[in-house]
């Protein structure tokens, strides 16, 4: 789905991507993990074709069909429903298709009845699901999701667990950075721990968990279950 050979981000004196190479294959479920810095968000920003990098990064034919969860993803004055029209333009959907879009993203979503509601008048938990309803409402093959349950409570959490299982029980390729290691290790298949820019583990996610670590992907594992 996705090759990426000896990418290097930089921004003016920081080092954020150092020689990363990785590969996502078709319906993974890959979590992204590692301390606050470590280049989980550029990692994701880099995949998603929006920062100039060095190396290569080559994507199969489907993978063109792509959307991105960012943290702060919608526009706050705008309504449930303008703020789907709002996506669906940004990813060429054509206008005769934005209806049934957006009635079939806010009922995978679980947000029917709100469409006139304001975004800013959401709680949190459905604010995030507005936000995956903006990103699954394009179809894409691949998504990318930047801790995509940051800040929301357990129940909240729960729900958007759950969607993104749906996701990856349809066949959507999924790559997340978390820093909530139960949710790496929930719906995951893969895990890759970044540290300073740089990979120190990528491993099947039954194997991260069970010992498969060493140096300090295994220290940080320890630091983060104590
Ligand atoms: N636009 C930018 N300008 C300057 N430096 C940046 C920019 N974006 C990221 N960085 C730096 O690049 C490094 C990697 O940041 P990044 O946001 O990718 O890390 P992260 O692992 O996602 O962190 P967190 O877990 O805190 O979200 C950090 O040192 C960060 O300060």
């Amino acid at each position: 789905m996705l090759a990426m050979q000896d990418v290097s981000v930089r921004f003016g004196s920081v080092q954020a991507l150092n020689k990363v190479s990785i590969t996502v294959g078709r319906g993974e479920f890959v979590a992204l993990v590692g301390p606050n810095g470590s280049g989980k968000t550029t990692l994701l920003r880099a995949m998603h074709g929006m920062l100039r990098i060095r190396g290569t990064c080559t994507l199969a034919p489907e993978a063109q069909r792509q959307a991105m969860v960012f943290q702060r993803p919608f526009v706050m004055r705008l309504s449930v429903r303008n703020n789907l029209r709002l996506a669906l333009w940004l990813g060429g959907v054509s206008r005769a298709q934005w209806n049934e879009r957006i009635a079939a993203a806010l009922a995978r979503v679980s947000l029917q009845g709100l469409e006139e509601r304001p975004a800013r008048a959401l709680s949190g938990g459905q604010q995030q699901r507005l936000a995956i309803a903006r990103a699954w409402a394009i179809q894409p093959a691949l998504l990318f999701l930047d801790e995509p349950t940051a800040s929301l409570d357990p129940g909240a959490k729960k729900e958007v667990e759950a969607l993104l299982a749906g996701f990856a029980a349809d066949g959507i390729t999924l790559v997340m950075s978390t820093h909530n290691l139960g949710q790496a290790k929930r719906p995951a298949t893969r895990v890759v721990y970044l540290e300073d820019g740089e990979i120190h583990a990528d491993l099947p996610t039954a194997q991260f968990f069970d010992g498969g670590l060493s140096g300090r992907a295994q220290q940080f594992l320890k630091g983060e279950m104590a």
